[in-house]
């Protein structure tokens, strides 16, 4: 199924991005699918870009075929290079650079954003004459081409990698609205449910944000191997969930799933809990006890908090990992298992190991994938999609909230959740014991803590909506445009607004805005206008 680029062309920030990099740099966005056919192009929409060799190839016919070709190339370029999900250069057929980024949704390859027709050094006037004589092989109708080498925009080294930083950006920001568009769609029909679950194989790990579905790609890698894997993750990410959810969906599913925490017992008590103990190995040993290996014999073992492990502990782990045998206390007799490890921390653990507190060797065996799972204040896009998926989860027959009123839903979209999920959930489930009879919740429920911690001081609630990072880059790039152009213009408002193409009250209210004004006298600030 192909996408809609139509749509995306038209979110607020993408059409910001698209004036401000056009103002910028000189140069165009533009979108290609995943077979690398330009959009515009495609719909006829060639808005002439300032550079006059690129005009003149883009429209007479051979230069637009070739225009694509070099377009498609970089759409190779990125299908072999699915693993590198970063901005590509490529130097186009009048051997100007294009730069894109590769946009993925729901983790599947569709195609990429770019901006072409730049330079990355000055051209010098026989570099312009040889261009001149190449197009007009192809578009003998601009024998009179104008195309100087000043009007080529220049893109350096900085200006280059703060330009695909952008691009990135946008994808990114597309990815999440697809896969936030998606899952509400899901919500809604039920009928589409099956489809959709079979391609979310990991249909209780709620989450369709970029670094989500970055655990979900790795998860479906790891689930039909044998490997150890280790998960790093805030307390309350979900390491456990995922755990779990590795080990149901791999062929070790029928067999146990067995968890222990190792930093909840002592050491003694934790190695007779992991390996089991013989009769009178110490007081209290009445009878020979299993360990937890053995009853996990053929599972999968969840780890939990592996960092918090004695040196002697990590010694006897490191055996049964390398070699699947271990010694129960008091015990003489190696056992044999087979078990699948998945380890779990909220640790750096390679951080343990300089500070020689844990093996590195064991280090090593344990970390051969690594999980690495977002707290949820990196993941707000999922906020939506969890808090709906928590009031489902927790709702008590005849209870009547279907949902949280707007202030509700902003606040907890402000706060920072350090408990992560686990706090998320406990706060819902909190919510709908105190609001379920009503129809929507209302913000005066929410937990003081985190009210507090959002609102200082009770003030008025700002900014209902949580900015994302595309935004704030394509405002700070606007910013630097409009502090530049002042300097240039030398405050001329005037000026400056005509040449961004916006009204000078306009262009006063982004001045104040991005308080470019402080510091300015009144006076010379009006200087160059009148
Ligand atoms: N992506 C998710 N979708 C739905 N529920 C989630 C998700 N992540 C976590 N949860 C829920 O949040 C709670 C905490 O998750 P879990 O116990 O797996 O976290 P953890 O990282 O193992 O925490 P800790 O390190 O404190 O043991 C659980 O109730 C779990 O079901």
């Amino acid at each position: 199924m192909g996408m809609d680029y139509g749509k995306h062309l038209n979110l607020h920030t993408i059409i910001m991005l698209r004036d401000v990099i056009r103002k910028w740099w000189q140069v165009e966005l533009a979108f290609a699918d995943r077979h690398g056919m330009v959009h515009e192009w495609q719909r006829g929409e060639i808005s002439p870009p300032p550079n006059a060799f690129c005009r003149a190839s883009l429209t007479s016919k051979e230069g637009l075929r070739r225009c694509g070709q070099s377009v498609r190339v970089l759409n190779e370029k990125f299908k072999a290079n699915k693993k590198v999900r970063r901005s590509l250069i490529h130097d186009c057929h009048l051997n100007f650079s294009i730069v894109g980024a590769p946009l993925y949704i729901a983790n599947e390859y569709e195609g990429f954003l770019f901006v072409e027709g730049f330079a990355r050094q000055p051209l010098d006037a026989r570099e312009a004459d040889v261009l001149k004589s190449k197009v007009r092989q192809f578009a003998p109708q601009h024998a009179t081409l104008d195309g100087r080498s000043e009007q080529v925009p220049v893109l350096d080294g900085a200006e280059l990698s703060k330009l695909s930083d952008l691009l990135e950006c946008a994808a990114n920001e597309i990815a999440n609205h697809e896969a936030a568009e998606a899952s509400r769609q899901e919500d809604g029909a039920p009928g589409s449910s099956r489809e959709l679950s079979d391609r979310y194989r990991f249909e209780k790990i709620i989450g369709r944000s970029g670094p989500m579905m970055e655990v979900f790609r790795l998860m479906e890698k790891v689930a039909n191997s044998d490997s150890t894997v280790l998960i790093n993750g805030e307390s309350g990410t979900g390491k456990e969930l995922v755990a779990r959810a590795i080990h149901l969906s791999g062929p070790r599913a029928q067999q146990p799933f067995v968890v222990q925490n190792c930093s909840a017992f002592n050491d003694n008590l934790l190695e007779s809990a992991l390996f089991g103990h013989t009769r009178g190995a110490f007081t209290g040993a009445l009878r020979d006890k299993k360990g937890l290996f053995e009853v996990a014999d053929s599972g999968t073992f969840f780890l939990d908090e592996v960092g918090d492990m004695s040196a002697a502990l990590q010694v006897k782990l490191l055996r049964v990992l390398q070699e699947g045998t271990f010694l129960p206390v008091g015990g003489t007799q190696l056992k044999e298992v087979n078990v699948r490890v998945i380890a779990a921390t909220h640790k750096d653990l390679s951080e343990l190991v300089k500070r020689g507190e844990f093996r590195e060797d064991l280090y090593y065996r344990i970390n051969v994938i690594r999980v690495q799972l977002p707290p949820l204040r990196e993941r707000r896009d999922d906020m939506p999609v969890l808090i709906d998926h928590f009031l489902r989860k927790h709702h008590r027959e005849g209870q009547r909230a279907r949902g949280l009123d707007a202030e509700a839903l902003a606040i907890l979209g402000a706060y920072a959740w350090p408990g992560n999920i686990r706090e998320l959930e406990n706060e819902i489930e909190r919510l709908l014991v105190l609001g379920g009879d009503l129809e929507s919740i209302p913000a005066e429920l929410i937990s003081s803590r985190i009210r507090d911690a959002v609102l200082p001081g009770g003030g008025p609630f700002i900014s209902p909506r949580a900015h994302g990072k595309l935004h704030e880059a394509v405002e700070a790039l606007e910013r630097e445009m409009i502090q530049q152009g002042l300097m240039r213009t030398r405050y001329n408002k005037s000026r400056l607004a005509r040449e961004l193409g916006i009204s000078r009250s306009n262009l006063i209210l982004k001045i104040s805005r991005y308080g470019l004004d402080k510091g300015l006298p009144e006076d010379e600030s009006e200087m160059g206008d009148a």
